[in-house]
């Protein structure tokens, strides 16, 4: 479907933006912090994901999405990088959770000093199957500890962020959704619409 150049200032896009996530746990943080912000919907689907770099690994879930979508998507890839592990599991965190768990994750640091980390969140917009996916990071500092908190958000109870006593997990949402690496990578994403300008056919 194609976009047009609207009279006052940027694209119309023929409908709303599908943000597209098979995580029910992220859709929930975007949610909250977009608000109402840029009018969007959800589509459950867990898309492939290709290995590399998280910039290449979200822009390339972007494509795969508008080809299912044909509209303007939006998507988003989330690393959990070690600085004594030169940035792994970075990407793959999802699958070394699901595999060793917090306390496998803990180990990982056990031959070293450095328990520094940092949360990398990757959006990407693209306006349809034929445009080139734009990417939004955010990062946040932190550091990684045994878990404390409530268990309900992937590894949330063993990040720390820098400047605070408590993990992600023991956080009230509000609070979190404050400084997470995802509110800031949604902070540029907001204000790409603005300076965007883009206007919706609803
Ligand atoms: N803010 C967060 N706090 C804690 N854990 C998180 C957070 N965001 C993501 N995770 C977890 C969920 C996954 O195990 C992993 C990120 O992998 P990722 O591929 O981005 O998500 P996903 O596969 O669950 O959803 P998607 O369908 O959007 O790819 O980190
Ligand atoms: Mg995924």
């Amino acid at each position: 479907m194609a976009a047009i150049k609207s009279a006052a200032s940027g694209l119309v896009l023929p409908r709303p933006v599908t943000f597209v996530t098979g995580n029910a746990k992220k859709l929930e943080e975007v949610r909250a912090i977009l608000g109402h912000s840029i009018p969007f919907q959800s589509l459950k689907l867990d898309l492939p994901e290709l290995q590399g770099e998280p910039e290449d690994i979200s822009k390339e879930k972007a494509r795969l999405a508008a080809l299912q979508v044909k509209g303007p998507v939006l998507v988003e890839d989330t690393c959990l990088c070690f600085n004594a592990l030169k940035g792994l599991p970075g990407p793959y965190i999802k699958w070394f959770l699901q595999k060793i768990g917090h306390k496998g994750l803990n180990n990982l640091l056990m031959a070293y000093d450095d328990k520094s980390a940092y949360a990398l969140c990757v959006f990407s917009f693209a306006i349809g199957p034929d445009s080139e996916p734009i990417t939004f990071s955010g990062k946040t500092l932190g550091k990684i500890v045994p878990p404390r908190g409530p268990n309900d958000f992937g590894w949330d109870p063993i990040f720390q962020p820098d400047g605070y006593e408590q993990t992600y997990a023991e956080m009230s949402k509000e609070e979190k959704n404050k400084i997470s690496h995802r509110y800031k990578s949604l902070a540029l994403v907001k204000s790409h619409f603005a300076e965007a300008g883009y206007t919706f056919q609803i």
